[in-house]
């Protein structure tokens, strides 16, 4: 066993291992396997902890709700210095193309996506490409968009801001830096003139060369106030919370061309470099040089994802928090679940839909146990294997033969698409543990999708020797990632209460039902809201769905209290 991290640290097993129904087994140079095999198990457990580790070892970084970019838009082509040329015709006029201007770059929030781990951190625009002789202009380039998932509010980083990447002229200036002026000038003026071959020296000696380069100096001065007053007084800030797309209106003259909708402008390109024939003028009617194109915009974004959860499960690894969304969402949130820490890495929004009945979608499927993940997938293999689903009966018929056990019996034909009168959505998270704050564990960098929650509900291990215990670590947690969050707690689910009373036992039961009593005097004492209201405590059994009815009308009266108070702060 001890061999197996290592053996699994490279992809491409070494040759003396080989797959052995399933696992893994050391054959030995007579081919014979002289150690015990490895299941499948094992090395899926193995996978998982590497993975796990992994994300250890990021410290919060990967977990991607908040990206910072930097974002440029396309340098535009260069102008050409070049005279027209056409048998007897000695000296043609100049006939240099302008350079095509450099692609935009737009943002634009798109369904598809889920997190911004696809955005690259950085995005350039397509440069324009060159003007040519015969006044060939450049080609524009092509906009860029990127897309990320809708949530995301995009902001410019302000001016002061340590991780705004420098503008143009500052890295110009930068680069720069310790020359002597005439060097500096020199490379200054080779970023932004072309001369017409071998005529470099002489260009730079004339007066219209010299009035051209002053006007251009002057209207850059402009552009780079201009910009610089933009990001300063008035950055970037967009909050893109819904599906965009070009709509043609509806009166629109037939034939008119439907666009495609690229989102917002956040980097224009450049403008082209002008072409020799601009710089023609009464002293010089055959300029030898011409401008090279502009430099897109550049800044830097800060991208931020809202996971927007009305609840957030807050509890120790392996407290049974995904099991718990899993059920209230009658398996359709599809969150892992193992015995292991830190199963959970992202994450996971749900939602709860319940009928006016207070009946809620997971309870339809009533005698479903939710199981860990890979016992789920095995068993389902093994249905699927038996013909189980080719006389698999309907939804409709399942729920006729079921609700004994359910307060209010699910009527037959019982529909949530149209019996569903409310709706919250709920939050399954990494596992918090102390000393989160200080990095330890998944860090507690995924509880800023938790901050704009309506409220939090604690999630403890019931068949732990202390599960109040978890609960002081689990506010303390919550107060050191901001002061004042432990205050939207409002309930204690107690999980794995299966484990106390499971065979019928009087004395188990007896023993269960006075630990809970130990459990809210704890929670009545020490757990208090500044307004003197106590958390709510409730004994669940996710992985058997009981008592899931009780949290769910609680958390449904929570939510719709909240959203009423905001209601009437927002009056
Ligand atoms: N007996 C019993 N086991 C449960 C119950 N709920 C969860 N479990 C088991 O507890 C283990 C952990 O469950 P998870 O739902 O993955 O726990 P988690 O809180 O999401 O853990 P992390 O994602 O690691 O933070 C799994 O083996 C579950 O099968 C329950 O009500 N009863
Ligand atoms: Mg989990």
């Amino acid at each position: 066993m001890s061999r197996l991290p290592s053996l699994l640290r490279s992809t491409v097993f070494p040759k003396k291992w080989t797959r052995i129904e399933g696992g893994l087994r050391r054959v030995s140079s007579q081919g014979t396997p002289d150690t015990p095999a490895y299941t499948s198990e094992d090395l899926e457990t193995f996978r998982r902890r590497r993975k796990t580790d992994w994300k250890r070892r990021q410290g919060g970084q990967s977990f991607l709700d908040n990206v910072i970019v930097t974002v440029r838009g396309g340098t535009g082509g260069s102008g050409c210095a070049a005279f027209h040329r056409e048998k007897f015709k000695p000296f043609g006029p100049p006939s240099g193309g302008d350079g095509g201007r450099g692609g935009d770059v737009y943002i634009l929030p798109t369904s598809h996506l889920t997190t911004l781990s696809t955005v690259p951190k950085k995005i350039r625009g397509e440069n324009g490409s060159h003007g040519q002789g015969t006044w060939q202009n450049g080609k524009a380039g092509t906009p860029l968009v990127i897309r990320v998932p809708i949530g995301t509010v995009v902001r410019q980083l302000p001016w002061d801001d340590p991780r705004r990447a420098k503008d143009a002229w500052e890295s110009e200036e930068e680069s720069l830096q310790g020359l002597a002026p005439s060097e500096k000038r020199e490379k200054m003026r080779d970023k932004r003139w072309v001369h017409y071959p071998q005529y470099h020296e002489l260009n730079v000696e004339r007066d219209s060369f010299k009035d051209a380069e002053e006007a251009y100096y002057n209207a850059e001065r402009i552009r780079r106030y201009e910009s610089r007053r933009k990001a300063m007084e008035d950055p970037i800030y967009l909050d893109l919370d819904k599906e965009e797309g070009f709509e043609k209106p509806i009166n629109a003259p037939l034939g008119t061309r439907h666009q495609e909708h690229l989102g917002h402008l956040i980097a224009p390109g450049g403008l082209g470099g002008l072409g020799n024939p601009h710089f023609v003028s009464a002293e010089n009617r055959s300029p030898k040089f011409a401008t090279r194109g502009i430099e897109g915009e550049r800044l830097t974004l800060s991208l931020e994802l809202k996971l927007l959860a009305d609840i957030g499960l807050v509890g120790m690894p392996n407290a049974g928090k995904s099991t718990l969304l899993r059920a209230l969402t009658g398996g359709r949130a599809k969150s892992e679940i193992a015995a292991y820490a830190f199963t959970t890495l992202n994450p996971v929004i749900g939602i709860v839909r319940v009928a006016e009945d207070g009946t809620f979608e997971g309870s339809i499927s009533g005698q479903t146990v939710h199981d860990e993940t890979w016992k789920e997938e095995q068993e389902e293999k093994e249905r699927l294997e038996r013909g189980h689903y080719a006389t698999a009966p309907t939804r409709n018929q399942i729920v006729e033969d079921l609700p004994a056990n359910l307060a209010t019996p699910i009527k037959p034909g019982h529909h949530f698409d149209i019996f569903e009168t409310f709706r919250f959505t709920i939050a399954d998270n990494p596992g918090l543990i102390s000393r989160a704050s200080e990095n330890v564990g998944l860090g507690h960098a995924f509880l800023r999708s938790m901050e704009r929650s309506l409220a939090l509900v604690y999630v403890v291990d019931f068949s732990k020797e202390k599960p109040w215990d978890e609960l002081s670590v689990l506010r303390d947690e919550l107060e050191k990632y901001q002061p004042g969050m432990s205050e939207k707690a409002r309930l204690v689910v107690a999980n794995k209460a299966d484990l106390l009373a499971s065979n019928e036992d009087p004395i188990a039961i007896e023993q269960a039902k006075e630990k809970l009593k130990v459990l809210e005097d704890y929670v009545m004492t020490t757990m208090t809201l500044p307004d003197r209201r106590s958390l709510d405590v409730v004994p669940i059994s996710a992985k058997f769905s009981q008592n899931l009815p009780k949290v769910v009308g609680l958390m449904q009266r929570y939510v719709e209290e909240e959203r009423k108070r905001m209601e009437e702060e927002a009056d």
